[in-house]
Parts: structure tokens; C-alpha cells; sequence
């Protein structure tokens, strides 16, 4: 998938070629520093980028529909909420503030036809239930509730019409920690009590560690290495991924976290070759060519042509 961006310096191609494949009850984790593109690959998949968007070019196969085939009004009722929904980054401010909350859970069920006002109620009671409210929170107005609580809204309205992909983008990053783990655990629950695949994106890949069955790295809109948790997380081998492991502080260790020297490219202006190269303590002159992504034989993908795929 290929997303772009007019501006006024020209155009700027912020997701370049990324390409996965979520099972159902797995859970991709997609992790990056600010401006690497995640959001714009969700917005993407949801179809809900901004007006200076180009459309996406690529394929999104859900459920064996062709999604970007579909046309705006045929992903909105098809797609949009009742197979695909999402928990957006800003989840806060994004409940309507005089709209009961209950009303606006209510609201992508009776969008998606077929279900009247009594059952899509009795349906909005069993979702707060799942998310751990008590059934009066559905009278209540977003004002009366607390950061934790808003965002168990959000996440009652991904689930209201039973996707079979929900997209978490950067779901717990307004919240204080212990609210933030509150939120993971109950994620993680609906995780394994639901065959939902997600796509979790996150700057933190302490938090990806968390949920993610799988891991993808993602550098100025390309994914440099995506695989297993475990392979991620126990063994990186792309550079960068290795810098983003030795940047996060560890408990008991006396190994000072280190920072990833340099700044992320101006997207506009890619450097040319492999875009880490600037950054990249493996760099050589071999690095002015632009890496494919190569498949390895233990199954993980890796973006760099200092790694040869055995
Ligand atoms: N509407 C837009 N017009 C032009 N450029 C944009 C637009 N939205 C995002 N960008 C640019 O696209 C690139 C990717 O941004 P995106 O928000 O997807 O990254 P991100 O990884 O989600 O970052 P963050 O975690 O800070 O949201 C950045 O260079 C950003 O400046």
C-alpha cells in the first residue's frame, strides 16, 4: 500500500510499499517514531484521510472484499465500522460532547441497518458490560467521565458491529500509566476472547511487546523489519530495529539506554539509497542503493542490504 500526501513543497509519499497479512485473533503491532507514517497507514486502511490525500494505491483484502475497489458509499456501509473499525489516537476528544455516550455507541449499529433502536440499545448495554462499565455510563455525557472511561467507550464502539479487524492507534498514549495498563489488559482480554485480528500502532515497542503476536518496524513509511514478537523483541537484526531495542530503559540492567544519533528524514526529502543510511552505524557505499524488503529463511522480513537473506 502507497499513500501520498499534495503539499506545498511537493509530493510527499508518507507509506511506501508496506505489506502484511493479519490472521484472525492475531495481532500485528506496527511500531515507529513520530512521523514514520503509522497514522497515515491507518487512516489509509480506514479511508478517512485528509483532503490533500492521494488515494491509496495497493490492495486491502478484508474478508475477500477488495476495499479500495469498493466506492466511498460502499465502504462506509460494507466495511467502514461493521468490518473494520479503529480506536483513533485523539480517542478523547473525539466523543461527541452532547451526545449521551450510549447514543453514540449506538450509532455505526443503526448505520449498518437491520438492527432498530430497542435491540442496537440492549446491544450498547452488553458493550459496556465487555468493556467493564457499569449499563447507566449509557446516559451519561463524555464530560462526566474520566480519561480511562472515555476510552472504554471508544473501544465498545470499534466492537459494536463485530468487526473482523479493529485498527488501535496509539489507544492508551493520553492516559496516566495505571490507566494505560488497565486498558492493555482489557485489550488483551477482548484479544483472546474474540477471534479479532488487530493492527496496533504504537511509538512504544514496550507496549507492542505486549499485545503483538507480530511485530513490522516502520521507518519513513517503509517497513524495515517485520516478524514474530519474539524475533523482534529477543533477536532484531535490521540496525534500526536494534537502536529502538537499546533505546528503551530496562529494570535491573546497569546498561545506560542509548539514543538513536541523527534526526528521522524530512519526509519530503528522502535521502537517497536506504533511508537509515544517514543514521546507520552499518552504512557503507553500498547503502546509496534503496533496499527491498527480502523474505529470510526463519520467515521474518528485513529492509537492508548490508543483511543477506540466507
Ligand atoms: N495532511 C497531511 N499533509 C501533508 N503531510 C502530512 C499530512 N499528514 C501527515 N503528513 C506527513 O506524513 C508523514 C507521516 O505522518 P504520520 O502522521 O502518518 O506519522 P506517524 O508515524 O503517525 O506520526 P505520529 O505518531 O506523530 O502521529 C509525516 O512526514 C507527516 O508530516
Amino acid at each position: 500500500m502507497n499513500i501520498s500526501y499534495r503539499t506545498g513543497e511537493g509530493v510527499l509519499q508518507a507509506v511506501g510499499g508496506v505489506s502484511f497479512t493479519i490472521e484472525a485473533g492475531k495481532t500485528l503491532a506496527v511500531v515507529g517514531e513520530s512521523g514514520a507514517g503509522k497514522s497515515s497507514l491507518s487512516l489509509g486502511m480506514m479511508r478517512l484521510l485528509p483532503n490533500n490525500a492521494e488515494l491509496p494505491t495497493g490492495r486491502i483484502i478484508l474478508d475477500g472484499i477488495d476495499c479500495l475497489k469498493l466506492s466511498v458509499n460502499e465502504f462506509r456501509r460494507q466495511v467502514r465500522w461493521q468490518k473494520m473499525s479503529m480506536v483513533f489516537q485523539g480517542a478523547l476528544d473525539s466523543l461527541h460532547p452532547v451526545r449521551r455516550v450510549g447514543d453514540q455507541i449506538a450509532e455505526p449499529i443503526l448505520l449498518g441497518g437491520g438492527t432498530g433502536k430497542a435491540a442496537a440499545d440492549a446491544r450498547v448495554i452488553d458493550l459496556l458490560k465487555l468493556v467493564r462499565l457499569p449499563p447507566e455510563t449509557a446516559r451519561r455525557y463524555p464530560h462526566e467521565l474520566s480519561g480511562g472511561m472515555k476510552q472504554r467507550i471508544m473501544i465498545a464502539m470499534a466492537l459494536s458491529c463485530s468487526p473482523r479487524l479493529v485498527i488501535l492507534d496509539e489507544p492508551t498514549s493520553a492516559l496516566d500509566v495505571i490507566i494505560q495498563a488497565q486498558i492493555m489488559n482489557l485489550l488483551k482480554k477482548l484479544k483472546s476472547d474474540f477471534k479479532l485480528a488487530g493492527l496496533f500502532i504504537t511509538h512504544d515497542l514496550a507496549l507492542a511487546s505486549d499485545l503483538a503476536d507480530n511485530i513490522a518496524v516502520m521507518y519513513a513509511g517503509e517497513f524495515v523489519e517485520m516478524g514474530t514478537a519474539e524475533q523482534i523483541l529477543l533477536d532484531p537484526r535490521h540496525p534500526y530495529t536494534r537502536k529502538l531495542l537499546a533505546s528503551i530503559p530496562r529494570l535491573g540492567s546497569t546498561d545506560r539506554p542509548e539514543f538513536i544519533s541523527g534526526t528521522p528524514p524530512r519526509m519530503i526529502q528522502l535521502p537517497d539509497g536506504c533511508y537509515f543510511r544517514p543514521r546507520c552505524p552499518m552504512a557503507d557505499e553500498s547503502c546509496v542503493v534503496h533496499p527491498v524488503i527480502k523474505r529470510f529463511a526463519d520467515g521474518r522480513q528485513i529492509r537492508c542490504g548490508q543483511l543477506e537473506a540466507e
